[in-house]
């Protein structure tokens, strides 16, 4: 057998999770999780772990390159991450972040970026900030074959518009101006929608609104997903955490004793011992 035809991306992997799973778990009741994965080898992890879902986010721009915002990343640079992400799967759906200036122009410039990360890495599908003036874009990539998730509330890449990072859906009439931007993201052909740092009744409401799946961040517990960025939820990341972070393990410390260690046994002469040697 030709060696594409076993491998763990193939896209006709027949126990790979895909929309129809996530659909099914909203009209079951069931929840499920993603995370974000940037590389190959936690790919792997998370995949075995067994997550349905693994985000290619546009978060790579804060963990994996110390940019300040997810503004300067490019949709090279994704393309790089969502490669190695999808080669570590057999069983999750790949989703990967449309970067900021890839889609905003017109719904031809984002199904061109969407179809160059499907051809280019074998994501299964894209997610893109922004709601109802948005509409478009989300029937063309569609159209085109490329599941869309929308991304709505608080949207990093509109960070200098809307003022910073903080929760959206506070004002007066708020509810419905979200479950409107949802419904017309569904509408449009969305399969997902995400709702990040929205207040928990507001998620609830619109969850219960659409026939779609949700997934939130910070948005409470009643939508249908959960997502989290790995490096907050395993404790690498430095600094203060957002609210909405449960830490499940300190990799900061792990990773740290274990350098000092080496560092600690180089220094001494203790590492390399015997057996890591060869005899002549
Ligand atoms: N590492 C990382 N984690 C994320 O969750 C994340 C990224 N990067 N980059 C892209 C976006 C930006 N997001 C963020 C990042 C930080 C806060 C934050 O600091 N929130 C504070 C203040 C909230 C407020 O003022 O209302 C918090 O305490 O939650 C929120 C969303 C979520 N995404
Ligand atoms: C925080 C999640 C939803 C995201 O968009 C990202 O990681 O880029
Ligand atoms: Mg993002």
């Amino acid at each position: 057998m030709a060696e594409n035809e076993t491998a763990p991306h193939a896209a006709a992997a027949p126990n790979r999770y895909r929309t129809v799973h996530l659909q099914r778990a909203k009209d079951e009741g069931r929840r499920f999780a993603m995370l974000t994965a940037y590389d190959f080898q936690m790919a792997q992890v998370f995949d075995e772990a067994g997550l349905e879902t693994i985000l290619v986010g546009d978060s790579a721009a804060n963990t994996m390159m110390g940019h300040a915002t997810t503004l300067p990343i490019t949709l090279d640079e994704m393309i790089v991450y969502a490669g190695s992400v999808v080669r570590g799967t057999r069983r999750a759906m790949v989703l990967c972040d449309l970067p900021f200036g890839s889609y905003e122009v017109s719904p031809q410039q984002a199904t061109e970026s969407a179809i160059r990360l499907v051809k280019e890495t074998g994501i299964h599908g894209v997610k893109m900030e922004g709601g109802e003036r948005y509409v478009e874009h989300v029937r063309m990539m569609t159209d085109a074959g490329v599941p869309v998730m929308g991304h709505i509330g608080f949207t990093p890449q509109s960070e200098n518009v809307l003022g910073g990072y903080r929760v959206q859906g506070r004002s007066e009439g708020a509810a419905e101006t979200m479950i409107r931007e949802a419904t017309a993201l569904q509408d449009a052909g969305a399969f997902a929608v995400l709702m990040e740092m929205v207040p928990a009744d507001i998620a609830r409401q619109v969850d219960e609104s659409l026939r779609v799946p949700t997934v939130g961040i910070g948005a409470g517990p009643h939508t249908t997903g959960q997502v989290l960025v790995w490096q907050d939820m395993l404790g690498l990341r430095a600094g203060k955490m957002p609210r909405f972070v449960r830490q499940y393990a300190d990799l900061r410390a792990v990773v740290s004793e274990a350098v000092s260690g080496f560092h600690h046994d180089v220094l001494e002469g203790t590492f390399p011992a015997p057996e890591h040697g060869f005899e002549g």
